[in-house]
């Protein structure tokens, strides 16, 4: 049975009701089975991984293969309260797929429900990825060696969806995507006391305030304007009350750039802003950084080419070339040991990816699954590489 457009919205839907928050995917993890279960099994071979135990990976055998194609999907949601007012809204408090992991998982099923009936040429891997918006789901499969052997993808396709973009419209390029990140934490340690007497204590909020203002100006006046940074502090814990002076504070963030170097320039001015700011305020501040697998997402230049040029020839997908985004993605990981192609997908959503507003348009399923299957129809019955 191949998923028509009313069924995809469906389990989209249902989806969307149970988002759960990085390696915690169970609910969704045994969801997806039940919907794989009721595919066609002649090709079909599911795999699940002790280790990875939300992960889960669907194997197609191949009529004549000469490649192992491989298609990922994420699975998880963020710590995001939804605000839509809808008949399927989350029913995980406190938890939502702003991110559309419900939309990226639903094509997936999409093209699997297509290829089960319609069996390739080529074998076919669709890996449903745990923990991208933190964990690096992607590094811990490839690094636990779950593309190995029978399931070693020689060529790996991903889409996110993007809410700026006309609905069902494909956009990538075919250099870099996405930016690569660093999660950063940073320990401010100060000395708490009454609020009236703040020269015998020494103010965290204070110090995190000048932290938070000085490490901008890495962005507007250490980096060539024409190169990009982002850095941005989403979350800061300090204090307990009004009037008691805080002594510590935390700051949690993330730091973004188009290249290595750049991440590797910011991390390094970070260290230096905060080792000044110890001296100035005769504190102890603490940077922690991990990367994980969140390396810029590189396109493999012949493979993306060859997407573009035939997205850009089928007249029953719209297409564009879309410029590098400061969002960042654990596919860069796997594309940097497996060359392949992230593009996005159109949603045109009137809230943001990542706000309580984020809601994307459903026709972009469909879209999404008919443009990629023609493209593989087309790339699975090429001679070359
Ligand atoms: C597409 C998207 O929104 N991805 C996330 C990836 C997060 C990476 C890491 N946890 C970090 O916060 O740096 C994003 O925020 O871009």
């Amino acid at each position: 049975m191949v998923l028509d457009e009313h069924q995809l919205i469906d389990i989209r839907r249902k989806l969307h009701q149970i988002p759960e928050l990085a390696l915690d995917e169970f609910q969704t993890h045994s969801y997806l089975k039940k919907v794989i279960a009721t595919f066609p099994q002649n090709y079909l071979e599911l795999k699940e991984f002790k280790e990875l135990p939300t992960a889960l990976l669907v194997h197609i055998q191949g009529s004549n293969p000469k490649r192992t194609i491989g298609y990922r999907a994420d699975m998880d949601a963020l710590p995001v309260t939804e605000e839509n007012k809808l008949s399927y809204a989350s029913k995980n408090k406190g938890v939502m797929h702003a991110c559309g992991h419900d939309i990226h998982m639903t094509v997936a099923l999409g093209i699997l429900s297509y290829y089960a009936s319609n069996q390739p040429k080529d074998n076919i891997v669709v890996f449903f990825q745990p923990a991208e918006e933190s964990d690096s789901g992607g590094k811990k499969a490839y690094d636990l060696g779950l593309f190995q052997g029978k399931y070693a993808v020689d060529e790996f396709y991903g889409l996110h969806d993007n809410a700026d973009l006309a609905t069902g419209v494909i956009g990538t390029n075919a250099e870099t995507l996405f930016a690569g990140t660093t999660e950063v934490n940073v320990i401010i340690q100060g000395k708490s006391g009454h609020a009236a007497f703040p020269h015998n204590a020494n103010d965290a909020v204070i110090i995190a305030a000048n932290f938070i203002t000085q490490v901008q100006t890495i962005i507007s006046r250490n980096i060539d304007p024409i190169k990009c940074g982002v850095i941005t502090f989403g979350k800061i814990e300090a204090g307990t009350i009004r009037n008691v002076i805080a002594g510590t504070a935390r700051l949690e963030g993330t730091i973004r750039g188009l290249t290595q170097d750049m991440i590797e320039f910011i991390r390094k001015r970070i260290v230096e802003i905060a080792k000044g700011l110890e001296i100035s305020f005769n504190a102890k501040i603490t940077v922690e950084y991990n990367q994980g697998g969140y390396y810029p997402v590189e396109n493999d230049s012949k493979l993306s080419e060859r997407f573009i040029k035939y997205m850009e020839q089928d007249d029953q997908v719209r297409f564009q070339i879309t410029k590098p985004a400061m969002t960042g993605e654990d596919f860069g990981y796997l594309l940097n040991k497996i060359p392949g192609t992230m593009f996005w997908l159109g949603v045109s959503s009137p809230g943001s990816l990542h706000s309580v507003d984020f809601l994307p348009h459903e026709e972009a399923i469909m879209a999404g699954v008919r443009a990629f299957t023609r493209f593989l129809n087309y790339r699975m019955n090429l001679e070359e590489d």
